[in-house]
């Protein structure tokens, strides 16, 4: 039963999510944050601080200092294994072994590199792609990029699985898309970032596999939300970014999944980060890929850009990735169940899909006027974001949002609707 119905009603009073909040084993970890805003409810966009987070990046700031160029070595965490340390701490959340992962880059830099170097070990397979109409934009740039410098044209061989209804993907549509076309690697996300719907990445991974093509996936809008299996679930690849769920800070470094059977290939954006350790500071004249993950790393890893990493990672790993996964699908479900007891006369309705083992960590609720609605939200400190063309992105991190927040947030939005506030608001169309 979802927890925010009793018998079909919703819990639409405060003193349920007053009750919910004092039973919340990870209603502590709150005061771990320093959360923007009244209600900060865009977490899948860009987590808060941590104290964690700042403390590791302290200490990485203080043995730059102290140790200078020696804090390659004599770091705590030393710096020339720090993509790999910290890919170890991070393996059990994508479900790896430590040496199938690694933190480099950025998340498209990642794709560039897994998906170049995919489409060069297909050798004689032919290299269509397939993804989907609804992926975040980077992917399909950077895919298309690695097939023009290929000298293939992607209009021939990125093919697209559509969407029925505009929000979701059916897995169906990837098997038969499969059936249909010539395929070598299928790329999906875990979560499409709009809809927020997850999707069956063991059904699509198999389904590849008995096509004969590969599996790589973006598991940006799940990784520190949603426990993963890659490695069981016979993963070929995949990337993420930790600036979401994973709260290591804006622009923080990302991370990638090799699995082992594929380690020792070339990397196809290749640098001297990604080289074998033990031989890296003989400085050859060719390259030697690490026999690891960690030969997609590409040039020095950015250290300050990592740093807040280790102390992000301690914090979820405390939590616990299930304890997570079961708060966030109590947190959408509640907030799903007060938009339709509160909000559905007042045009909103949830494009998120309503079975839990579908959603990932956010819920798409939609409305004409999406945009001034998100903007109107945010002015009043229930931070939000707004996906065109008409999604109002609602994201309760489980780690510092309870349910009195998602109840706060319900009335907010009620009440703008209701009494029409948006219709006094400018909006700007940039970032959010
Ligand atoms: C699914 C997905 N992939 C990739 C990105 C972005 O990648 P990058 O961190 O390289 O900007 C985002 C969000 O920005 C995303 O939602
Ligand atoms: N990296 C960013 C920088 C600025 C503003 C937003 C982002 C996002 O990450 C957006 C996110 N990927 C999304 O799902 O829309």
């Amino acid at each position: 039963m979802d927890p925010g119905f009793d018998g079909g009603r919703a819990h639409d009073d405060v003193d349920y999510a007053r009750k919910r909040d004092a039973e919340d084993p990870l209603a502590e970890f709150r005061d771990r944050f320093d959360v923007p805003g009244e209600v900060y409810l865009d977490g899948n966009s860009l987590g808060p601080i941590s104290d964690a987070a700042e403390d590791s990046l302290e200490q990485a700031v203080e043995e730059w200092r102290e140790l200078g160029i020696e804090g390659w070595t004599d770091g705590e965490r030393p710096w020339f294994w720090y993509g790999e340390s910290l890919g170890e701490d991070l393996a059990p959340l994508v479900g790896a072994d430590p040496d199938e992962v690694v933190v480099a880059n950025s998340t498209t830099v990642n794709i560039h590199t897994l998906v170049g170097t995919f489409l060069d070990a297909l050798e004689d397979r032919p290299p269509g792609i397939l993804v989907n109409d609804l992926d975040f934009p980077t992917d399909h740039y950077a895919i298309r990029a690695q097939l023009r410098q290929r000298g293939y044209d992607p209009d021939d061989h990125l093919h697209l699985v559509e969407s029925r209804d505009g929000r979701t993907i059916d897995e169906a549509d990837v098997v038969d898309a499969l059936e249909e076309h010539d395929i070598g690697i299928v790329f999906m996300p875990s979560v499409l970032y709009r809809s927020g719907q997850l999707l069956d990445v063991e059904r699509i991974t198999e389904a590849a596999h008995d096509h004969g093509a590969l599996a790589g996936f973006d598991l940006a809008h799940t990784v520190g939300v949603v426990p993963h299996d890659c490695s069981s679930h016979g993963v070929d690849f995949a990337v993420w970014c930790s600036y979401k769920y994973l709260n290591a800070g804006p622009g923080a470094i990302a991370g990638l999944y090799v699995a082992e059977r594929h380690h020792g290939k070339t990397p196809a954006l290749a640098g001297w980060w990604g080289h074998e350790k033990e031989t890296q500071f003989e400085l050859r004249e060719r390259f030697t890929p690490a026999d690891s993950a960690g030969a997609w790393q590409i040039g020095t890893v950015p250290v300050l850009s990592a740093a807040p990493l280790a102390g992000a990672l301690e914090v979820v790993h405390e939590a616990g990735i299930d304890a997570i996964r079961e708060k966030s699908i109590a947190l959408t479900s509640y907030l799903i169940s007060l938009v339709d007891a509160k909000l559905a006369d007042l045009g909103c309705s949830v494009a998120t899909p309503r079975e839990p083992e579908r959603r990932g960590g956010h819920v798409a609720i939609t409305h004409p006027e999406a945009e001034r609605v998100s903007e109107a939200l945010r002015e009043r400190g229930l931070v939000v974001d707004f996906r065109p063309p008409d999604v109002i992105r609602v994201c309760p991190a489980p780690l510092y949002t309870g349910f009195v927040d998602v109840w706060e947030f319900a009335e907010g939005l009620r009440e703008i609707l209701a009494e029409r506030e948006y219709e006094n608001v400018d909006v700007d169309g940039t970032v959010s």
